[in-house]
């Protein structure tokens, strides 16, 4: 399709590049998914969010049926069988995590869909990929990149000079730089784990090395280039992911196969913080998205999801979000004055130009912003349904208490009473602005005029 180019920051090579898929005819985009022990919670929600705009755009742009998005699904993971063990003390091991990964990712669907988000073409679950991991590290020791040492097979990171290229570390500043404990068995401080032993208990498949578990960084290698192929077009996820995860899949994946990139274009999400820090599980300041969405431990109330999917799009993706009560009722105001100008329009016409060059030009969400509150009806609609608000409409609600509805009216009347049409009107403007509806009667006993009010929906 002949559209405009899109352009992205690309952190590979530290710059904004045009985008140019492999195979126009099936561009294919991967990002890390959860690690499903845990709710997620509002940080976790920004990539999710984030990459379905992208995804959203590469639909649009390249048509729906030639974009394969895969999302995975960690399931195995030393955390959830904690958890497990935690959480189903009397039951078998295996039932237990069984239990803790399905609750897990069906909470994390609900939420997401909440959010506006589409599902994504494939999401794989680690637990369905074993033999495809077992595979690649097969691969890794016959190349030469990998060795068995104390119960473990483990990544050489020696073994591959362009090691470090993603997140900018060369293999000398890393060894200098390194303050724990190198583990005795480890040739060299930053070789990582791809298979380890589990002892009695623990959950294992059988492989060459004995029965085991796949290390994190291998799942992504192996469920990418399962669905995706040995080099593929985006691979995404948070800031915090480029190292050491997305260094260890573009070793694992480029040595196992022997190319040179694993995917074209890396992109990251900033941080989502809490005064000025990582909103973190390990930090404890955070909060789930299920809370925000059905309890009031926010602010005192619940929000729709469409909110926090726009209050977290009004930041630039890779600036990092200070997370607010504010931020959220700004981002409502702003859907609810969508929500009134949009009626109910169709929305399924051609996407706003400038909204468009906006989005193309990576993803900048809040430089369309300005010019969707200049769209009426339909272009507004079909703009926002673009760009994943399919709901609003119905959350639209009014951003004033009666008594401040009650005084203005009370003022308007003054005004009129006083001939004072031009600020009498400027009022009925503004309570119109914020969704209310005026209707002037006439008070059958004493003849006055009489003002009445209604939400516009
Ligand atoms: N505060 C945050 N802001 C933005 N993205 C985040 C934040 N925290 C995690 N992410 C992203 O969420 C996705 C899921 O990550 P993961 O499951 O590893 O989260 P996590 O490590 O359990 O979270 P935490 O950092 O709270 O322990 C990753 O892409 C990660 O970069
Ligand atoms: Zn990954």
């Amino acid at each position: 399709m002949g559209v405009r180019p899109l352009t992205f920051y690309n952190t590979l090579t530290r710059r904004k590049e045009e985008f140019h898929p492999i195979d126009p005819d099936r561009v294919r985009m991967y990002v890390c998914g959860p690690t499903v022990y845990d709710y997620a919670h509002i940080g976790n929600a920004r990539p999710v969010i984030v990459f379905d705009v992208l995804y959203r755009l590469l639909r649009h742009v390249y048509g729906p049926d030639h974009v394969t998005y895969v999302r995975n699904i960690t399931d195995v993971d030393d955390k959830i069988n904690a958890r497990a063990a935690r959480d189903y003390p009397g039951e078998p091991l295996n039932e237990a995590i069984a239990r803790v990964t399905k609750k897990t990712a069906d909470q994390f669907h609900e939420d997401v869909r909440a959010l506006g988000c589409l599902e994504p073409s494939v999401e794989p679950r680690a637990t369905d990929n074993i033999p495809q991991m077992i595979e690649m590290i097969e691969e890794l020791l016959r190349r030469g990149h990998a060795y068995e040492a104390g119960g473990e097979v483990l990544f050489d990171v020696t073994s591959m000079p362009a090691y470090g290229g993603l997140s900018n570390r060369s293999l000398e500043d890393q060894q200098a730089g390194a303050r724990v404990e190198v583990e005795a068995h480890k040739r060299n401080p930053g070789d990582f784990v791809l298979w380890k032993l589990s002892s009695e208990g623990e959950p294992g498949w059988p492989s060459p090395w004995g029965t085991g578990r796949p290390g994190w960084h291998i799942e992504c290698s192996a469920m990418s280039a399962r669905y995706l192929g040995q080099t593929f077009d985006i691979h995404g996820g948070g800031l915090d992911l480029i190292f050491p995860h997305h260094e260890n899949e573009i070793a694992q994946s480029c040595c196992a196969h022997g190319t040179e990139r694993m995917a074209n274009i890396w992109m990251h999400n900033g941080f989502l913080q809490v005064e000025g820090r990582k909103m973190s599980k390990s930090l404890g300041n955070f909060v789930t998205i299920r809370e925000l969405l059905e309890t009031e431990t926010f602010g005192g109330r619940s929000w729709p999801g469409e909110v926090l999917r726009l209050g977290m799009l009004m930041t630039h993706y890779r600036e990092p979000i200070d997370f607010s009560v504010r931020k959220l009722e700004e981002a409502e105001r702003i859907l609810d004055k969508f929500a009134r100008r949009a009626g109910d329009a169709p929305a399924d016409g051609p996407v706003d130009d400038a909204v468009m060059a906006a989005i193309a030009d990576d993803l900048n969400v809040s430089e369309a912003l300005p010019r969707l509150n200049e769209l009426d009806g339909a272009a507004l609609a079909s703009s926002l349904s673009f760009l994943g608000f399919e709901t609003y409409r119905e959350t639209a609600s009014v951003d004033m208490d009666e008594g401040e509805i009650a005084r203005w009216i009370e003022q308007r009347l003054d005004l009129i009473r006083q001939k004072n049409w031009p600020e009498a009107d400027a009022i009925r403007e503004r309570l119109s602005e914020a969704g209310i509806q005026l209707k002037d009667g006439k008070d059958p006993a004493t003849g006055e005029r009489t003002t009445e009010w209604e939400v516009r929906r």
